[in-house]
């Protein structure tokens, strides 16, 4: 047995010492480790504490391995145990969804939908110098100022689209200030979203013509086509193919497979009822539901219900009157195009460019969007479920994109009819209250309030009366001069040259 020397004695106390000093030895380790303690709590603030703070920088930068199985507890030694030799799951962030690129050519995210958080990262050409993408400053110089090309760009998609069907899921009556309307759903093969179109033709309400000069009724195709073999006529009724007027003692289920009439212009006894009135408006949040004065949304979607709602005199079939009265008779087809397309998101952030003094297209275009987004392919084949095809409308518009659109669509504009603003109406009708507006129609007809009285006050935003202020009044100029709306300034302000 080999004898235990003194200086063994020495080597085992030093490491007795060693083993039961109060601070470990420090370990000549190459690279130290950088996990230190970690209090969960600060985890929890790192994350909230900004956008800086990343799925990348929490595994990469702060806590090293963290994710790694070999590593995990690392964090926490007090779950630490050198017997536990179990297998531990490995945690780990996996996505549920494939990347984004390719749920757009897939058509689970939708091109339209994709667009509500499409970043400017997206739409502008990447520099030849930078190797990974990078979202550029929101006020970066604007690298692509051709609106319509970028617009094509953008909304073109990879594969030729479908043709656009759509189908009317349920109508309903709506009384408005001005009267009652018919409101259709629509459901459609191109975006998931829910367009609308406010019918106006209360000749349907009456079940006895009161004349026998009668315009044909403004009807859906798709919601009065048979859906189902068992259908009721209750649940036809629930969705809204019936005729006449629901009470609770009248129902009529409407004929299945009934087509829109025959010639709206010609109603077969040689008189000459003018096509329906139509206007095409896009959704617009903050100045139809907020009550936003930094565009007229909110006041065009009211006064095109009113000035639809407006009889047409068309001449009498009686020998002892001159005229005769029909009830207005067309619609308001309301596309989910929030901010002409670009989505209420890009619309705010527009809003803060233009407070820093930008005017509404050049906003866009900061943001990487087009002027404007939106298509009329829905519209149109709304347009045509409803029977507009056959003989044409009158589109209620300044916007010559709108009527491009529907030639476009095979729906025959008739007459474009211009909106005029309602402060500019009233404005012309304080300073010139005798053919006041003659000078706005050089070769078309213009639809206007002749007095305030017309205007009924309703009790939301709808039937609201004129307003008008300073950012109203540089979007109106803007719409004019930068893109092209078919109306001529207000008289000071073409006089002024304010336009920006
Ligand atoms: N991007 C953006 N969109 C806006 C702004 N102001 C209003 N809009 C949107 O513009 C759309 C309204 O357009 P429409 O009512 O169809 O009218 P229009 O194209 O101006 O043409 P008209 O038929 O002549 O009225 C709505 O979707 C609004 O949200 C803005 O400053 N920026």
């Amino acid at each position: 047995m080999p004898m235990h020397s003194h200086q063994d004695d020495v080597a085992d106390a030093a490491l007795l010492d060693l083993l039961t000093a109060p601070t470990p030895p420090k370990q000549q380790t190459k690279f130290s480790r950088r996990d230190a303690a970690l209090d969960p709590l600060m985890i929890a603030a790192a994350a909230a504490s900004g956008p800086h703070v990343t799925r990348n920088h929490y595994h990469h930068d702060f806590f090293p391995g963290v994710m790694l199985p070999q590593h995990e507890g690392s964090w926490d030694w007090s779950k630490w145990s050198p017997t536990d030799t179990k297998p531990r799951r490995h945690l780990a962030y996996v996505s549920r969804q494939a990347p984004r690129s390719q749920r757009i050519q897939e058509g689970v995210l939708l091109p339209e939908a994709a667009k509500e958080n499409d970043s400017a990262r997206d739409k502008v050409p990447p520099s030849p110098t930078l190797t990974k993408k990078r979202r550029p400053s929101l006020i970066a110089p604007v690298l692509d100022t051709d609106a319509t090309s970028r617009v094509k760009t953008s909304a073109s998609p990879a594969e030729p689209a479908k043709p656009v069907e759509v189908k009317c899921m349920a109508r309903t009556r709506i009384p408005t200030p001005h009267g009652p309307a018919f409101l259709h759903l629509y459901h459609n093969n191109r975006d998931k979203k829910e367009h609308l179109a406010i019918v106006i033709d209360s000749a349907q309400f009456s079940d006895s013509s009161e004349s026998t000069l009668s315009a044909p009724s403004i009807r859906s195709r798709s919601l009065d086509a048979v859906w189902d073999e068992n259908e009721t006529e209750m649940d036809r009724i629930i969705r809204g193919a019936y005729v006449g007027r629901l009470s609770p003692t009248s129902r009529h289920p409407s004929a299945p497979h009934t087509t829109p009439a025959v010639s709206a212009n010609g109603d077969g006894n040689g008189v000459s009822i003018p096509p329906p009135l139509v206007r095409i408006h896009s959704e617009c949040f903050t100045g139809e539901t907020v009550g936003s004065m930094r565009c007229d949304c909110g006041e065009q979607l009211d006064e095109a219900i009113r000035l639809i709602s407006q009889p047409i005199s068309v001449p009498s079939l009686s020998p002892s009157t001159q005229t005769t009265t029909l009830p207005g008779r067309g619609a308001v087809i309301y596309m989910r195009q929030e901010g002409r397309g670009i989505g209420l998101l890009s619309k705010i952030r527009a809003y803060n460019l233009q407070d820093l003094g930008h005017d509404t297209v050049t906003a866009n275009l900061m943001l990487g969007h087009g002027a404007d987004e939106r298509g009329y392919e829905i519209a149109g084949a709304i347009m045509r479920d409803l029977g507009f095809d056959a003989d044409g409308v009158r589109l209620l518009t300044n916007n010559p994109d709108k009527v491009e659109a529907m030639r476009k669509e095979g729906v025959k504009v008739a007459e474009r009819v211009p909106m005029v603003p309602r402060s500019w109406q009233s404005r012309h009708a304080h300073t010139q209250p005798h053919d006041a507006l003659a000078s706005l129609s050089i070769t078309e007809t213009v639809v206007v309030a002749e007095t305030e009285k017309e205007k009924i006050a309703g009790a939301t935003l709808i039937g609201g009366n004129a307003v008008h202020g300073p950012d109203l009044d540089k979007y109106l100029r803007t719409k004019v001069l930068r893109m092209g709306h078919m109306l001529p300034l207000w008289m000071s302000d073409a006089e002024e040259g304010l336009g920006q």
